[in-house]
């Protein structure tokens, strides 16, 4: 072969080439939820003023059936006895004012709710997230993590092979930290929606575990002595994991700390749950150092080795699932790393009243 023939044959091999990638780019489909990819918007945000809750719970005690929004399920399946409630056949995007009052309900009766084939509710988009949040509450706005673009309500998780705005630790033996989502806000959130628009084949499942579940396992008298701490919650650990480039790098609102009932009472169901978590709590008011440290320590183990207060969701495309922040902890489970596929999903967050303390008269100190 002559050397024209080979730089002929090489530059054929190579439009060949080309061609192929080329017809391969043609068949990749663009990403339908491009839209929705995380944003991390330099913007600066003033701090949170307080607002007046008020609860849709309450007005569908009022509801002479507050459970008619499942009048068209094919199926309801009790996940556990302790929480969550799976169901099939409801339509979240064709529930009504009056619907969603009933759903807030039995959330913070049921503490979870999955809904399966949710695709109209997931496909109309930003917007329509937004008008739904709103009936529960003022929408929350994430000081660090990523949103759609013009859309900072919409909180993100995201993970594909080149990026994660997940709250990973690299240097921890598991990924579970269970939380209360932004539980050092003055007025945390209540009935918390979230869903996946991309999931990896397998894995990526999140936990829950119920909160009242798991003061209730507690003996009266040590319930009894809970019912008079407060605790210390505090976005700074969050602000500064950012600040160290992870998860966008960005803090939009100076992070702030506040002080809650360790164990507080739902407004509407009356029931108390424990309100402490691994992630924001960092001291209970009061105590000694270490009393505090070892306290924490016991609730956050029997948090932790709790298997039958618990209930995994497994995503399938479609499913949007529903807690209450109030009376329930979660934790992502990120076991899917070296697949190298897309898990991108989306939390729509009102906040809810200041927590209200089990025990009534309980001074909050402010910090
Ligand atoms: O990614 C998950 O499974 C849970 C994420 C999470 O904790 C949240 O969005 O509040
Ligand atoms: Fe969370």
């Amino acid at each position: 072969m002559s050397a024209v023939e080979t730089v002929t044959q090489v530059s054929q091999t190579l439009s060949a080439l080309n061609l192929r990638g080329g017809d391969q780019e043609q068949k990749t489909e663009p990403y339908p939820y491009a839209n929705l990819l995380p944003h991390f918007s330099p913007e600066q945000y003033p701090p949170l003023t307080p607002f007046k809750h008020e609860d849709p719970g309450f007005r569908a005690l009022k509801h002479a059936d507050p459970h008619a929004f499942l009048k068209n399920a094919t199926n309801v399946v009790e996940l556990t006895p302790n929480l969550g409630t799976e169901v099939h056949g409801v339509n979240l995007a064709a529930l009504d004012g009056e619907g969603r009052d009933q759903l807030a309900l039995e959330v913070a009766r049921r503490g979870l709710m999955v809904f399966r084939g949710q695709h109209e509710f997931i496909d109309r988009g930003p917007d329509s997230y937004l008008e739904w949040g709103r009936h529960f509450g003022r929408l929350h706005i994430h000081p660090t993590s990523g949103h759609p673009k013009d859309y900072p309500q919409v909180h993100l998780v995201y993970k594909d092979a080149k990026s994660s705005y997940n709250f990973e630790r690299e240097d921890s033996i598991t990924s579970t930290v269970w939380h209360s989502d932004v539980s050092y806000e003055l007025q945390p959130p209540g009935l918390t929606t979230f869903f996946l628009l991309s999931q990896p084949t397998t894995g990526g499942d999140t936990l829950f575990t119920s909160q009242i579940s798991t003061l209730k396992k507690l003996s009266p008298s040590f319930v009894a002595f809970l019912r008079t701490l407060s605790a210390v919650h505090s976005g700074v650990e969050q602000a500064q994991f950012s600040r160290s480039g992870k998860r966008g790098g960005i803090v939009r609102r100076e992070p702030v700390e506040h002080v809650h009932p360790l164990v507080r009472r739902h407004p509407v169901t009356g029931e108390e749950a424990l309100y402490v978590n691994r992630q924001f709590t960092t001291r209970i008011v009061g105590l000694k150092r270490e009393e505090s440290e070892t306290i924490l320590k016991f609730l956050y183990d029997h948090v932790d080795k709790s298997a039958d207060l618990q209930a995994r969701v497994k995503w399938q495309p479609g499913t949007v699932v529903l807690w209450d922040n109030r009376v329930t902890a979660h934790s992502a489970i990120v076991d899917y790393g070296k697949s190298n596929e897309r898990r991108h999903g989306a939390r729509i967050t009102p906040q809810a009243e200041r927590p209200i303390p089990a025990l009534e008269g309980l001074e909050l100190p402010s910090l």
